[in-house]
């Protein structure tokens, strides 16, 4: 009897925005593509995910331009679609409806992933995927903030703290986020390019995604100094 796909229970894919300009990081080009420990911080990050058996496939966001991303990812098994847009919810977006042009279904799991963190380790993925996949909205990792927080004055008052803020269930965000294939669509395209993270648009629908512990190591390389921590953390594993 031929299989019927509507009667298979849902998979679990990894979506990898890898079309960034990395400015902060001032590395004098696209920071997924710096050499780190011996290979490309996108080879790390696509190592960490081709670990987790969970995994139905990978697929990669570069920006349209891209030449470079196959000589920096080499021997690694993934999809790739040339569809990076203006901003990490464009990318994303557009990501998604690749995967929907490779089967991948609405009610499919999505595991938005940053090529920019190349430290994640597979038992991250695999807590997030069991703390996730009976959950009615999703998730994603993040780490509870653990020093007091200051907010910075404006004008007269830059530079000098202007108040102390309440850090008691403040957590940061990291990734992966994971959702529902077609719910993360629709909170996309209803949030457009105003959001810095998945989650941030499936609360704009109105639901609340679960926290799950992160791991303080999964951190994303935004400025300079992050390299040469992320290579000393990477050369000890
Ligand atoms: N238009 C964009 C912007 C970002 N990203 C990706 O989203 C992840 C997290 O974004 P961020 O750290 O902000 O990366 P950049 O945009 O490259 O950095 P910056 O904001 O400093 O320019 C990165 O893997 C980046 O490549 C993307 O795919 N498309
Ligand atoms: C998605 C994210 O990594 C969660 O922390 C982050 O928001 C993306 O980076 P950006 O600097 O906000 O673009």
């Amino acid at each position: 009897m031929t299989p019927n796909p509507a009667l298979e229970p849902p998979r679990c894919y990894a979506l990898v925005p890898c079309a960034g300009v990395g400015e902060r990081a001032g590395v004098g080009g696209p920071k997924q593509y710096r050499e780190i420990a011996g290979r490309s911080v996108v080879a790390h990050t696509l190592a960490a995910l081709a670990r987790v058996p969970r995994l139905a496939g990978t697929l990669v966001v570069v920006a349209p331009e891209d030449r470079v991303f196959e000589a920096h990812a080499p021997a690694v098994q993934t999809w790739v679609a040339r569809v990076g847009g203006a901003t990490r919810a464009a990318s994303v977006l557009n990501g998604l409806q690749a995967l929907a042009g490779r089967g991948a279904r609405d009610d499919d799991w999505v595991l938005v992933h940053d090529a920019a963190r190349c430290l994640l380790q597979p038992a991250d993925v695999e807590r997030l995927i069991a703390a996730c996949e009976g959950d009615a909205v999703g998730g994603l990792l993040a780490l509870p903030v653990a020093d007091t927080l200051k907010r910075e004055g404006a004008g007269p008052g830059e530079g000098r703290v202007s108040a102390t803020v309440e850090r008691r269930a403040m957590w940061q965000a990291q990734t992966p986020q994971m959702f529902r294939l077609g719910l993360l669509r629709e909170a996309l395209r209803a949030a457009g390019d105003t959001v810095t993270d998945e989650a941030s648009a499936i609360e704009a629908l109105g639901h609340a995604p679960r926290l799950v512990p992160g791991s303080l190591e999964n951190f994303k390389l935004t400025w300079p100094a992050d390299f040469s921590l992320a290579e000393r953390l990477l050369r000890t594993r």
